[in-house]
C-alpha cells in the first residue's frame, strides 16, 4: 500500500526494498559501541558501518534503477499524469526549489531525490504495519475490548458494507485503541535522535551543547507517575472525555515525535492503521492459533530502530 502511495504501483521482484529496510531498521538500532567510546568510531570494530553502507547503496541502486525508467520512459504507465510522490519529485529534476530566488538558486539534484526517496521508504514501510500489528495483538489478548469494538462498528457502519474513510471520525472507541496501543508499543521508542544546540539545565541536569538527545518515549507511556498505577495495563478507556492527542502537543503522549522533525506521514500513518484495524474488526471474529489463551500471546518486542514484534502474529480470521 505504502509502495503504491509513494511510487504509485505495488511492490513486484524488480523493486525488492522491504530485505533493505529491515536491514537499515535494525543496524540503524543496534548497540554500537562507538556511540559510548567515539574515538573507536573509525575502526567500525562490529562492522555496522560497512553493512550500512552496503545497505544504503542497494537502496540508491534501487531508486537510480527508477530514475532511470523514468527518464528514459520505458514504462508505458508514466505517460499519465503524476499523482504519486516519487514520479512528483523525478518530475522536478534539475529545476529550482526556489526559481524567485536569484542569489541563492538552489537545485534539485538526482542525490536530493535519492536521499529523500530512501528516507521515505526507510519511514514509512515498517511503521504502518508494526503499529497495526501490535494493535491487533492488543485486542487478542482483550477480548471483552475486541467486543466494544465490534459493537461500536456495528452501531455506527452496521453489517452490510465496509467500513470507509469517512466513517473514521465517528469511530471513537477505535481512537482510543490506537492511542493506547500507540501508547504501550510506540513504533519509534527513542524517536530521531536530536543535538542540544547550547548548555541547558532542565529539572537539575545539566546537558552541555552538542549532546546527543535521545527521547524515550516508551518508558514515558508506562509511567506510573503519568498514566496511574495501572500503566502497563491495556485500558483503552482511560483515554474516554481525556483531550490528550497523538499530533505533538500532549508531550506524554507523541508516538509521531513533536516539532519540527516530527512525522510528515501521521496522517497517512494514521487513517491507514485505523482503516486496516476497522476493516479486520468488522469482517472477521479473530481467534489465537492452536487453542492458545490471550494471556499466553508473545508480547516480545525485537529492538532496533523501530519496535516491531519479535514473532508475528499468528491469528485465525473467521468470516462474520
Ligand atoms: C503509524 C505509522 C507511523 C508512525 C507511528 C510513525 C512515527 C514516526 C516517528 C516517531 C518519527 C520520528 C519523529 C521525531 O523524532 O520527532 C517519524 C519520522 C518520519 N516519518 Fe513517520 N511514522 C508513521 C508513518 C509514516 C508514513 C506513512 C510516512 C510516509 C509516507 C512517514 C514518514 C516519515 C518521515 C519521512 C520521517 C522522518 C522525518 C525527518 O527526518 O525529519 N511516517 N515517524
Amino acid at each position: 500500500m505504502m509502495c503504491k502511495v509513494i511510487f504509485g504501483q505495488s511492490m513486484d521482484d524488480k523493486f525488492q526494498f522491504k530485505p533493505l529496510v529491515d536491514e537499515t531498521m535494525l543496524l540503524a538500532g543496534v548497540f554500537n559501541l562507538s556511540d559510548y567510546l567515539p574515538f573507536l568510531a573509525p575502526l567500525d570494530f562490529q562492522g555496522y558501518r560497512r553493512r550500512l553502507k552496503r545497505t544504503s547503496n542497494g537502496l540508491h541502486a534501487i531508486i537510480d534503477k527508477m530514475i532511470d525508467e523514468h527518464l528514459q520512459g520505458t514504462n508505458a504507465k508514466e505517460q499519465k499524469p503524476y499523482t504519486d510522490f516519487f514520479h512528483v519529485m523525478v518530475s522536478l529534476l534539475n529545476t529550482p526549489i526556489n526559481p524567485n530566488d536569484e542569489e541563492q538558486r538552489y537545485i534539485i539534484g538526482r542525490e536530493n531525490i535519492k536521499a529523500i526517496m530512501v528516507d521515505m521508504v526507510a519511514a514509512s514501510f515498517e511503521t504502518t504495519t508494526t503499529a497495526i500489528e501490535w494493535t491487533l495483538a492488543e485486542l487478542l489478548r482483550h477480548p471483552p475490548v475486541m467486543v466494544v469494538l465490534q459493537q461500536e462498528l456495528e452501531r455506527i457502519v452496521g453489517r452490510h458494507r465496509m467500513v470507509e474513510e469517512s466513517d473514521l471520525p465517528k469511530l471513537t472507541y477505535l481512537d482510543m485503541v490506537i492511542k493506547e496501543s500507540l501508547r504501550l508499543h510506540p513504533v519509534a521508542p527513542f524517536l530521531l535522535s536530536r543535538e542540544s544546540t547550547e548548555d541547558i539545565t532542565i529539572n537539575g541536569y545539566f546537558i552541555p551543547k552538542k549532546s546527543r538527545i535521545l527521547v524515550n518515549i516508551w518508558s514515558i507511556g508506562r509511567d506510573h507517575k503519568v498514566w496511574s498505577n495501572n500503566a502497563e495495563e491495556f485500558f483503552p478507556e482511560r483515554f474516554k472525555d481525556s483531550n490528550i492527542d497523538v499530533r505533538g502537543h500532549d508531550f506524554q503522549l507523541i508516538p509521531f515525535g513533536s516539532g519540527r522533525r516530527g512525522c510528515p506521514g501521521m496522517q497517512l500513518g494514521l487513517t491507514t492503521m485505523r482503516l486496516i484495524i476497522a476493516q479486520l474488526v468488522h469482517c472477521f471474529d479473530w481467534e489465537l492459533p492452536d487453542r492458545m489463551l490471550p494471556n499466553e500471546l508473545d508480547m516480545t518486542a525485537k529492538i532496533g530502530l523501530t519496535f516491531p514484534r519479535a514473532n508475528h502474529l499468528l491469528a485465525n480470521p473467521t468470516y462474520r
